[in-house]
């Protein structure tokens, strides 16, 4: 049986799209629509599936709350591999619906957010209502005696579920781009490709000045550049915060196993979420940041030359 993997559903998001590109060869009965983020994650958790794709972040509206609450508290599972896809929205309707008839707008709440520019200047009356996915407001919108009358979704949404286009490009900008991540159960990395992400979340051991500068520091003085830095409330109590982190590079790299182990030393808990290929796609993507003095031949000269100092050779 071919391995199965889990999406943000239904047929039609832009997570299936996100799927495509990560597991390009996984056959369409392989691909597991869920109605929910947390149904995702519980399936790759469960073993019911062998990954799972879902949204982490979008270059407007930022991160996706209920995927990153399930990183940072949810039973912990192996980030894969990620990928980027452009999102553009457009406006669809059943046949014979005109743009003046619509008074209620279903979509994603991330959609919505990006789009309200439009609605503002060509539906300003229209009541807008959120649901699961985009896809899931255009299958809605679709059934008979539907409750909504259009849906903001992708234009492949729309033409699977037999809707029809009232606008195209509704979005606020035009070059949103939403980051999705593959998952999988804990077990062994991905190889290191050179072009790789390392994700994780560092809880401050106790509150104090510079407990932040600590944590990036071990990062900065081994030349690790970082591509994500969100604060988010760890639960516990108001005011209480951990930092997820994205790192460039794969934890076997010497520079980044080195930060780990520092930040390890400086956090009251680190959680470890993967290190990954930066893309589905990886010939568009720049080499990561290097600097001077921190390839692995650098940290393993230096450890030699620790040994030696340690063993009292001083020449
Ligand atoms: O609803 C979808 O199609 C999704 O995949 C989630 C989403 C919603 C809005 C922007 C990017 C991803």
């Amino acid at each position: 049986m071919p391995n199965r993997y889990a999406y943000l559903g239904p047929e039609g998001t832009f997570t299936e799209a996100a799927m495509r590109d990560l597991r390009p060869d996984a056959p369409d009965e392989a691909r597991i629509p869920c109605d929910s983020v947390a149904s995702v994650f519980d399936a790759v958790r469960s073993g019911a599936v062998d990954g799972g794709v879902v949204p982490l972040e979008n270059s407007v509206e930022g991160g996706v709350t209920a995927t990153i609450a399930e990183l940072i508290n949810g039973e912990p599972l192996l980030i894969t591999g990620q990928t980027a896809v452009p999102v553009e929205f457009a406006l669809f309707a059943r046949p014979g619906t005109a743009l003046e008839d619509v008074k209620r707008v279903a979509t994603h709440p991330h959609a919505l957010a990006q789009c309200r520019g439009w609605l503002a200047q060509h539906l300003p009356d229209a009541d807008t209502h959120t649901v699961s996915s985009t896809a899931a407001a255009a299958r809605t919108v679709a059934e008979p005696g539907a409750p909504f009358d259009a849906a903001i979704c992708a234009v492949f949404a729309g033409e699977r579920y037999g809707l029809r286009a009232l606008a195209g490009n509704v979005g606020d900008r035009s070059d949103a781009a939403t980051r999705f991540i593959h998952l999988s159960r804990p077990g062994p990395l991905p190889e290191p490709t050179g072009t790789d992400l390392t994700s994780l979340v560092a809880f401050i051991a106790d509150d104090h000045p510079g407990a932040l500068i600590e944590v990036l520091n071990q990062f900065a003085v081994r030349g690790v550049n970082l591509t994500r830095l969100e604060s988010r409330p760890t639960g516990d109590r108001l005011g209480n915060y951990c930092f997820c982190i994205d790192a460039e590079g794969h934890v076997a790299e010497a520079r980044v196993g080195e930060a780990l182990m520092g930040i390890r030393r400086v956090c009251r808990d680190v959680r470890f979420l993967g290190s990954y290929p930066r893309s589905g796609r990886t010939d568009d993507l720049d080499p990561p940041l290097r600097p001077r003095s921190t390839t692995d031949a650098d940290f393993a000269e230096a450890e030699r030359w620790l040994a030696r100092i340690r063993s009292g050779q001083v020449d």
